[in-house]
């Protein structure tokens, strides 16, 4: 049964007291704990979280940092020393909020985590990504409880405003000093579900470019037929852009070795302009968000933009509102100590990796872009991939397995031998 304390304002905070479910495993009533604060866009409950992170912070005898990166804006940091801490430590990364919701189009509330009879826990941020905060923190809480300890720091960071761009959040994070004094060696962050039994892994992402470009051309009256107006070259933008994108989609048909993150996706996302009916306006845009693979030349690709555009008539213009530049990819040879610590646990656990590049954009691009290899990784197999979609949910038995495949992943991690950066 629930029970729900009389003084508190669930609707305000987010917050609520539940008893345990009897026969529930208690990794999984934290984490339905978790789902219930109300920590959604654009007006994240982040006090909630800041006080269920400290508890569990001083549960596990974890040494708790906050760091408010600009007013309101706190990331936590908990911190598993290694007994050799002058090691570059291990980054496990999440955020803490998580993106709105349509709530008539779900079935259950979507902050209730409701389970139902097979197990499924529906919940916003059941995917994106409390179930991965969740399982550190339990994964780290039982190796713990092994007595186990590991040379290398493990730290436990979380952010908020990833899901509105991090230029809040992980963004400005990544050039404090706190960040520095973390020392990173490795990071892992989120990743997408994989409804097969495999389980992917994101070594790059692509660069969102998001551009609205403006056309001018002549006005008048709507009855007559002016010469160069907005519209003509509006369409001609419009037509080479999308041009573009049929070809990148039956690029992407074609060959069955390519993935989303394989190649340049464009839309067409907002279009503006415009006054009345019968006047001609002198002015139209369309905005577009464009993801670039690393594998694409970013110079050759703008010159490709101003082209489009230059050949659509005078008064063309372009203006970027989203124009990420760094390419890094984490390495994912053998050769590489990390990946290697982070596949070979995988294959110990006879688990089957798909190495992709992600297709938006994750917190992981800050910290690449800080020189640190970060691998995208949410531990969901035989799971639709339902991020930022109705009725999110997650297995509660995919969950706690994801718990164990932490529970082998950090030893792995934590004891990657001195590299010879590191003396
Ligand atoms: C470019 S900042 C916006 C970030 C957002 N991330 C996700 C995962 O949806 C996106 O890719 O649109
Ligand atoms: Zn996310
Ligand atoms: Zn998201």
């Amino acid at each position: 049964m629930d029970i729900m304390l009389p003084e508190e304002d669930p609707k305000r905070t987010g917050e609520k007291v539940r008893s345990q479910d009897p026969g529930e495993h208690p990794s999984v009533t934290l984490f339905r704990e978790y789902l219930r604060l109300k920590t959604v866009q654009p007006e994240p409950n982040y006090d909630v979280a800041l006080r269920f992170l400290e508890r569990i912070a001083a549960e596990l005898g974890l040494g708790c940092q906050k760091v408010e990166v600009c007013p309101g804006r706190v990331v936590t940091i908990m911190t598993w020393q290694g007994t050799d801490p002058q090691l570059r430590s291990i980054l496990l990364n999440s955020h803490t909020d998580v993106v709105p919701v349509f709530e008539e189009h779900w079935t259950h509330d979507p902050f209730e985590a409701f389970k139902d009879s097979q197990g499924n826990i529906y919940a916003r941020g059941a995917q994106d990504m409390k179930c991965v905060s969740i399982q550190y923190i339990e994964a780290i809480r039982r190796l713990k409880a092994e007595g186990k300890r590991f040379p290398r720091t493990v730290h436990m960071t979380f952010m908020p405003d990833e899901e509105i761009g991090g230029c809040k959040g992980m963004e400005l994070f990544v050039k404090r000093p706190e960040f520095q004094a973390l020392n990173v060696g490795f990071a892992l962050d989120e990743g997408l579900a994989n409804p097969t039994d495999a389980f992917t892994v994101f070594y790059g992402e692509k660069c969102a470019w998001w551009i609205k470009v403006k056309c001018e051309g002549n006005p008048g009256h709507g009855s007559r037929l002016i010469e160069n107006t907005a519209a003509e070259k509006l369409d001609r933008v419009i037509t080479s852009l999308l041009q573009f994108r049929e070809s990148e989609k039956q690029r992407l048909k074609c060959d069955e070795h390519l993935t989303l993150g394989d190649v340049t996706c464009l839309n067409l996302t907002m279009l503006s302009g415009g006054v009345s009916f019968n006047v001609v306006p002198s002015e139209l845009s369309a905005a577009f968000d464009i993801r670039i693979p690393p594998t694409v030349n970013l110079q050759a690709f703008e010159e490709q933009l101003t082209a489009w555009c230059r050949a659509a008539g005078e008064g063309v213009t372009y203006k970027f509102y989203q124009k990420f530049m760094d390419q890094t990819v984490t390495c994912t040879e053998e050769s590489d100590p990390w990946w290697k610590a982070f596949s070979g646990a995988c294959r110990d656990m006879h688990m089957m990796l798909k190495r992709e590049i992600f297709p938006a954009a994750t917190d992981s691009r800050f910290i690449r872009a800080a020189g640190h290899p970060a691998l995208g990784f949410s531990p969901m197999n035989r799971t639709p991939v339902l991020l930022h979609d109705h009725n999110e949910y997650l297995n509660e038995q995919v969950f706690l397995r994801g718990i164990e495949i932490y529970a082998r992943l950090l030893p792995s991690l934590a004891s990657v031998p001195p590299l010879p950066a590191e003396g």
